[in-house]
């Protein structure tokens, strides 16, 4: 029943190693878990890093949810999954020395790690999507499972939450619960008509909760009570609408149930039990806070610790604070743009500081609009913005663009709107896993005719290059550049064409073409110097915007015994492929090796050794390099180029 907590007393919480070990306890000892769980979440998210405000904000709701509904048999799913921490406590997964770190748990739902997890996608607004397919799975094939999806307020913000709700909504006889986890925030407030729709449920809290103490009471005196209580729940319907108008979830069809204290777990396992019962798609409107119980959290006005890095658990703040990083660089500039210009706009998709934007909302708090999780909707109104005779600057993460590329394509592209894209953590990001890796946007955004896409090496050239897409006014622009610190300055020390020159080879007759993409240029020159350690002459090239492929480029190359080129992006119709294409074009019959990303998902780790694994090191470049220049010559061993 649990070790020995510090002072003497049993802890409740590694006596748990199952969801059916919280079926013992008493109310008092799940609000003593309860307690036992935040204080794990501090001590231990505050030495890792990862989402504290969100897990703060659901552990009544998770404990309740894996009492009435039994996991693995009942598929419990959980929309964006960063705040799956609890629902990992729960079940069986309690060591988080490796939180988001190569071995350790994913900071996500995990198929690996848990028969229990589902869902890996961080992607928002996906969970109903997924239970509306397993529900009608279970219709087809008669399999008797509960499907519950865990959606918060800010996810429903997503379009294709309603994509999915139109179809559960209209099959009344098919059981789908879903949970909306309302803490009225994303990242900052939720936006929009839907939180304040959410806004005026929450008013009729009184409602339900004067229903339910209006039971307990007329149950304790049930020769009474009880037909007193079955008039008025037969009266609740009208009651209900003197006291709360239909919300527009039962005007869609779906039984409503709520809104409920989502902090108090003997309220939730009631509604979640009344929702267990009911034949067809109910909601479950629960009132949380995130942050909660953790004050460094409830006070943090920005996104109350929505993702913290290491922090100092008695105060919250930061152990470390790191250097310049692209995202500020980006932040500072488009503020000068913005004071230059007035046509120039911000878009953001609910992450308004995390992608710079703050100083830019607080200089021109008109010219920023703020979509929601909807980021289909950005670029469509971005498409709009334009053609109404402004520029906007959409900042997303790279990752999360994947989702509005039709909308970049026949919204944007087609109609030749001046639309700058600014992706952010872009490449290989780290710790958020498979699905937070910026590594498709040089692959699919190759296919979008007359786009120009930049990759800035530094922060002079994120600052240019920034400059210059605000220019373009007849096509999409898109900028993209990593995670984190800003990459060491690299100068050049020459131009071809529209490319910088970062190395000269020495020779008229060089051996190697070095095209370096984005924040990957010192990796570039550390393995040319390598290479002139074996005799290898190389030059190294930033092409500064890799779409459309340099017109000087394939003249350079044929200059070259050999080409190589170097991306964080994955390698499958990257700008490597853009450019042997190009090669081709111009009949230009020079070996090229593109080194890129494998086209594979990639676990969490740190971004340096997710890199090395995909073989962007100097010396695995070099080595192959080496290979390739031996095969055209007959020279050299690449065995010589030391390890990684
Ligand atoms: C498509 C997409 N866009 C942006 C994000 C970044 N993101 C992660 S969590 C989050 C806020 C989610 O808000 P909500 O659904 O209310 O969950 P909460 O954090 O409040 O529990 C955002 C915007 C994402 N994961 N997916
Ligand atoms: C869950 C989610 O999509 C984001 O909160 C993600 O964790 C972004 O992380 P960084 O902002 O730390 O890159
Ligand atoms: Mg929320």
């Amino acid at each position: 029943m649990g070790a020995p907590k510090r002072g003497g007393t049993v802890s409740l919480l590694t006596g748990i190693s199952g969801p059916r070990d919280l079926d013992r306890l008493t109310p008092e000892q799940l609000v003593e878990l309860a307690g036992e769980i935040r204080t794990f979440l501090i001590q231990e998210v505050s030495k890792t890093g990862g989402h504290l405000g969100p897990n703060l904000g659901v552990v009544e709701l998770t404990i309740a949810l894996h009492r009435v509904f039994h996991s693995p048999a009942d598929r419990v799913l959980w929309d964006t999954g960063h705040q799956s921490y609890v629902h990992k406590l729960l079940t069986g997964r309690q060591d988080f020395t490796g939180l988001r770190t190569r071995g350790g748990l994913s900071g996500y739902p995990s198929r690996e790690e848990s028969e229990h997890d589902v869902i890996e996608n961080s992607h928002a607004s996906t969970v109903l999507g997924w239970a509306d397919g397993l529900a009608k799975a279970n219709q087809l094939r008669g399999v008797d499972q509960h499907v519950v999806a865990v959606t918060g307020d800010g996810a429903l913000t997503g379009g294709m939450a309603w994509e999915a709700l139109n179809n559960i909504a209209g099959a009344k006889d098919r059981p789908l619960v879903i949970v909306v986890n309302d803490n009225e925030r994303s990242y900052a407030p939720t936006i929009g008509g839907l939180a304040n729709h959410l806004a005026t449920l929450r008013t009729t809290e009184g409602y339900e909760r004067w229903l339910e103490r209006g039971k307990q009471m007329l149950n304790r005196t049930p020769v009474v009570g009880r037909p007193l209580y079955g008039t008025l729940h037969g009266a609740k319907k009208g009651l209900k609408d003197v006291i709360a108008p239909q919300g527009m979830f039962e005007d869609l069809g779906l039984k409503y149930v709520g809104p409920i204290d989502g902090h108090d777990i003997q309220a939730l396992e009631s509604a979640l039990q009344r929702a267990k019962r009911f034949g067809g798609p109910v909601i479950v409107h629960c009132l949380t806070e995130k942050g909660r119980g953790y004050q460094p959290a409830r006070d943090d006005e920005a996104d109350q610790f929505h993702s913290v890095n290491v922090i100092h658990p008695d105060t919250g703040l930061p152990v470390s604070v790191s250097g310049a990083d692209w995202t500020s660089v980006f932040g500072d500039e488009i503020v000068r743009i913005g004071h230059e210009r007035p046509d120039v706009v911000a878009i953001t998709a609910a992450m308004l500081r995390p992608v710079g934007l703050k100083r830019f909302a607080e200089e021109f708090p008109d010219r920023v609009f703020d979509v929601g999780i909807a980021e289909q909707h950005g670029a469509v109104s971005a498409a709009g913005l334009a053609t109404g005779g402004l520029h906007p600057v959409f900042a997303v993460y790279a990752t999360f663009l994947n989702r509005a590329f039709d909308q970049l394509l026949m919204d944007v592209a087609l109609h030749r709107c001046g639309v700058t894209f600014v992706l952010d953590r872009a490449g290989v990001t780290g710790p958020d896993g498979a699905s937070h890796h910026g590594m498709w946007d040089m692959s699919i955004l190759q296919v979008v005719p007359g786009l120009r896409l930049a990759a800035p090496r530094d922060a002079d050239q994120l600052r240019a290059q920034l400059r210059e897409a605000v220019q373009v006014k007849d096509a999409p622009t898109v900028l993209r550049y990593s995670k984190g610190k800003v990459a060491a300055p690299v100068a050049a020390v020459g131009r071809i064409g529209g490319m910088d020159v970062l190395r000269d080879a020495g020779t008229d007759r060089p051996d190697v073409l070095i095209v370096s993409v984005g924040a990957l240029a010192p990796l570039c020159l550390e393995a040319a110097a390598l290479l002139d350690r074996q005799g290898i002459s190389a030059t190294v090239v930033d092409p500064r915007w890799v779409k459309p492929v340099d017109p000087e480029l394939p003249a350079l190359a044929a200059r070259h015994r050999v080409v190589a080129t170097v991306e964080d992006n994955s390698r499958a119709g990257g700008v490597g492929s853009a450019i042997a294409q190009a090669l081709r074009d111009a009949d230009v019959d020079v070996p090229l090796r593109d080194f890129g990303i494998p086209a594979r998902f990639l676990p969490h780790g740190s971004r340096d050794e997710v890199l090395a694994e995909a073989g962007l090191t100097a010396p695995a470049i070099a080595r192959q390099v080496t290979g390739l220049v031996a095969r055209q010559e007959g020279r050299l061993d690449p065995a010589g180029l030391g390890s990684d």
